[in-house]
């Protein structure tokens, strides 16, 4: 990665992230329902399984997993879309998770409530010994233990349908490495690769999703301690700021140094595990 020149950098994220110059929603629709189309009919697969938080991510992500279902069917294939319902016992924004996944339309909903195990996967590290600096820290984690039963949850459907597992994945979370590693951050098929925040909002408008799913805050809602913590808290840049520094708009010093420093230190994330 380019030495010292922050923004020679930032011009190599740019296209390693793959952010186009460019963005029309209605093209990217289509190329990424096709892209959804083509895996499932080159893979064999004849699902495609996506958990919906009642984000705008996850809501997009799953109308064009619909999109994508329908167009491999109507070439007389066999394709369905699940959605998967995966709260940490009762969700605190449900109603906005049941619109969101009525709006992406699934063939079947699957619930499962993913504190049973995490709940135990804690116990038993406690029974082991395990202990944290803080209880911050400890809930922290434990919050990346919640992102990963997600994960064993999807890839056990995956499993018995014969399906794909899609993640949610897009630029303006693979530039801070916004993601757990090997939870929400594992999944067979990214088709929100490249996108900025905005644009996933702007491809979410196109769908025709509701509006206050489309502007709602972000969050990974992952800390017990910090019910609902905003994206933009945790990182201390707003998305905003990613997008424009993404899509090569004017951005403070702060902002630049920032996220160059954070790409770098995240980069084992984007990455296959290291070897030798
Ligand atoms: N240099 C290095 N080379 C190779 N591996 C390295 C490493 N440094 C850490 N690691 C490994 O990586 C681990 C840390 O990564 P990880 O476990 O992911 O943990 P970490 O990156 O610390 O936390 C995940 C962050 O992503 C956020 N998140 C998660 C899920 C969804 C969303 C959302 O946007 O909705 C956001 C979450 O709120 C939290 O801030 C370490 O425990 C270590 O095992
Ligand atoms: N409670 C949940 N139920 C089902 N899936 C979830 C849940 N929380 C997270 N996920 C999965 O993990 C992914 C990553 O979460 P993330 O918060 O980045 O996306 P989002 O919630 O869809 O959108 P936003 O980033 O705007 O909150 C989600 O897109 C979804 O696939
Ligand atoms: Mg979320």
């Amino acid at each position: 990665m380019a030495g010292d020149d922050p923004q020679a950098a930032r011009r190599e994220i740019i296209r390693e992230l793959e952010v186009p110059p460019a963005f029309d929603a209605r093209a990217e629709i289509d190329r990424r329902t096709a892209f959804l189309a083509d895996r499932l009919r080159e893979s064999g697969a004849t699902a495609l399984i996506l958990g919906i938080s009642g984000g705008v991510d996850s809501m997009t992500a799953g109308r064009l997993c619909r999109l994508a279902a329908d167009r491999v069917r109507a070439g007389g294939g066999t394709a369905e879309y699940i959605a998967m319902r995966l709260p940490y016992r009762v969700q605190r924004d449900e109603d906005d998770a049941a619109r969101a996944a009525g709006f992406t339309a699934p063939d079947r909903i699957l619930t499962v409530d993913v504190a049973p195990a995490a709940d135990a996967a804690a116990g038993a590290l406690a029974a082991a010994g395990m202990t944290y600096a803080s209880a911050e820290s400890q809930d922290f984690v434990l919050g990346n233990v919640k992102a990963r039963q997600r994960m064993i949850a999807q890839y056990a459907v995956a499993g018995g349908v014969r399906g794909l597992v899609v993640g949610t994945d897009h630029a303006a979370e693979a530039v801070t490495g916004f993601f757990t590693k090997f939870g929400d951050g594992a999944a067979d098929l990214v088709p929100l690769t490249g996108l900025t925040k905005r644009r996933v909002r702007a491809i979410a408008r196109e769908l025709g999703a509701p509006d206050d799913l489309v502007r709602k805050t972000p969050t990974a809602d992952l800390e017990s301690l910090a019910p609902g913590k905003p994206d933009e808290a945790a990182l201390g840049v707003t998305y905003e700021e990613i997008d424009d520094f993404l899509e090569g708009l004017p951005v403070e010093e702060r902002v630049l140094t920032a996220l160059v420093d954070r790409y770098r230190a995240t980069a084992h994330k984007r990455a296959l595990p290291i070897a030798p």
